[in-house]
């Protein structure tokens, strides 16, 4: 009957939505219709044209593929993207026509290539040294703890401002408290009154600086930033030459001179440096967060992890860069768990079928609201087995390509996210599936992971930590990246003498 449904659960229950959507389906089955008859709201005339109808979530493997991996005749459903990134409808993220996305992922591709990662690796891996040195320094003598969720999302926002603009924010501070981390989460806090009440954006991004200020507070580190892409983008649309002064290639060597498209507008410039840095920073610092967190409350995989560092990398005061820790077995199997156990996207991201369809062997006619959470995917115990204990070992078995196919953190398909690729192979049911990785993504959680357990000796610092998670229970506050209830643990550091790195 009503949309309030949704918005109860995710606003009111602080979203829950997913979690009611898991109930649904234990009682209801593998497809549930979750919404009542919708009209999208779009300029988009491929879009308007759909008679819409309903609104169906699915729990099936098989849907998941059809839906987001092969799926091209399915598109980002406007109202939920226009919302949900009303702070800036004009970047990739919220591009719902598929050819001005197509045209979009065009520009910003080679910055996210193998080649380019590689080119920036140097860029990532000062980062890392930075973070290790701030640690090394302000919290083992003496001893002191560290939150580590902290420590993390200052890394990956340092990280990607730095790659894509070359200028850090520089949020790597002793408390790992600088506004512009403030400020993520609370545009991610905020995400949800956004997608139901997107007018409330649009009203602030009219009304006078001050007066919102004075208004929101809680907005100043918000504007502060956007106030920062906005001058730096003008100084560059002022003087494009001054793009050959930046330290390295940024996004701006791209967006400035589109190939074959027409330029892009002041805004959609900085639209764009928001969707890149919100999209590349707290989904990497959850998957670092997550694995740590797991790596440390279980010894074993914590010596796994660090004997097979140390034997690959027998003095730490030499570098070891990304392609060779990709080589080492353990480190990526514990890497992929990580991954599959934070989830990526919690909330189902809703696409419209444009011709008639079959999903999940049901024909679903165009105009359908379609979706399925990858919490469905990566707990499916068809395909993981246990799938609620964090286990690197089980990509360590012989057949893994079932379980290959159904990661999918970063999505798949045609809008996979764009600081990651998998190349999959067409047979991709077939024995040997063949990975290749390249990316951003992947190249951040190597150095920092590599790294982390390499140099540092860290201990849980409340060993009672509650290991087994009452999973379902974190989407509560879901957001994007889950909000663990053990999420602000703390650990304690010593810097690792060279006989043994296990504390
Ligand atoms: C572990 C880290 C990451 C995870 C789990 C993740 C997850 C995702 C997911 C699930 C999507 C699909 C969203 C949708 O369909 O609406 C996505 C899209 C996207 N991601 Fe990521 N991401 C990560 C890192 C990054 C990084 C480092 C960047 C670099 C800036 C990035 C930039 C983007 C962009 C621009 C899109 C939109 C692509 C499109 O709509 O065509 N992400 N990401």
């Amino acid at each position: 009957m009503t949309d309030w449904y949704e918005v109860y659960y995710n606003i009111i229950k602080g979203g829950a939505l997913v979690t009611e959507i898991d109930r649904l389906h234990k009682l209801h089955g593998p497809v549930i219709r979750i919404g009542p008859n919708t009209v999208s709201r779009t300029t988009s005339p491929m879009i308007r044209e759909l008679n819409h109808n309903t609104q169906l979530h699915f729990n099936d493997r098989h849907a998941y593929h059809d839906i987001y991996t092969y799926g091209s005749m399915l598109v980002k459903e406007p109202g939920f993207y226009l919302g949900f990134m009303s702070h800036a409808t004009s970047g990739l993220v919220p591009t719902c026509d598929p050819q001005d996305a197509k045209e979009r992922r065009s520009l910003l591709g080679p910055m996210f290539s193998r080649r380019a990662v590689l080119a920036l690796e140097t860029t990532v891996q000062e980062k890392v040294d930075q973070l290790i040195g701030l640690i090394e320094k302000q919290y083992t003598s003496p001893p002191s703890s560290i939150e580590m969720s902290k420590a993390y999302r200052s890394i990956t926002i340092d990280v990607i401002t730095e790659y894509c603009f070359a200028e850090s924010a520089n949020t790597i501070t002793p408390n790992f408290d600088h506004p512009i981390q403030m400020s993520i989460k609370d545009t991610v806090k905020r995400l949800w009154i956004q997608r139901h009440f997107p007018f409330l954006n649009s009203l602030t991004s009219k009304a006078p600086r001050t007066f919102v200020q004075w208004l929101f507070p809680e907005f100043k580190s918000y504007l502060d930033m956007k106030a920062g892409y906005e001058y730096q983008i003008d100084g560059l649309l002022k003087d494009p030459d001054s793009l050959f002064n930046l330290d390295h290639e940024t996004i701006y060597h791209h967006l400035f001179n589109p190939k074959n498209q027409m330029s892009l507008s002041r805004t959609t410039l900085v639209h764009e440096a928001f969707d890149l840095v919100g999209a590349g920073s707290d989904t990497i610092g959850n998957v670092c967060t997550v694995g740590t967190f797991h790596a440390l409350k279980n010894q074993t995989i914590y010596r796994k992890v660090v004997e097979e560092l140390r034997e690959a990398w027998p003095d730490q005061n030499t570098s070891m860069g990304y392609v060779a820790l990709e080589k080492l077995p353990y480190l990526s199997a514990f890497i992929k768990e990580a991954l599959r156990y934070s989830v990526g996207i919690v909330h189902p991201l809703p696409r419209i079928v444009t011709a008639s369809i079959d999903i999940g062997g049901h024909k679903i006619p165009p105009g359908t609201f379609v979706e399925m959470s990858t919490v469905f995917l990566h707990m499916n115990s068809d395909v993981f087995s246990d799938p609620y204990t964090f286990n690197p070992d089980r990509w360590l078995t012989e057949e893994t390509s079932e379980m290959l196919l159904d990661l999918a953190p970063f999505s798949k398909g045609p809008r996979i996210c764009i600081g990651l690729k998998y190349v999959l192979p067409h047979f991709l049911r077939c024995q040997n599936v063949r990975l290749i990785r390249y990316n951003l993504a992947w190249c951040e959680l190597y150095l920092i992971f590599g790294n982390i357990f390499r140099k540092l000796a860290m201990t849980l610092l409340d060993a009672e930590t509650e290991e087994r998670v009452i999973f379902w229970q974190s989407f509560k506050s879901d957001y994007i990246a889950p909000k663990w209830h053990w999420e602000d643990y703390r650990v304690l550091v010593e810097k690792v003498s060279e006989a043994s790195n296990v504390a």
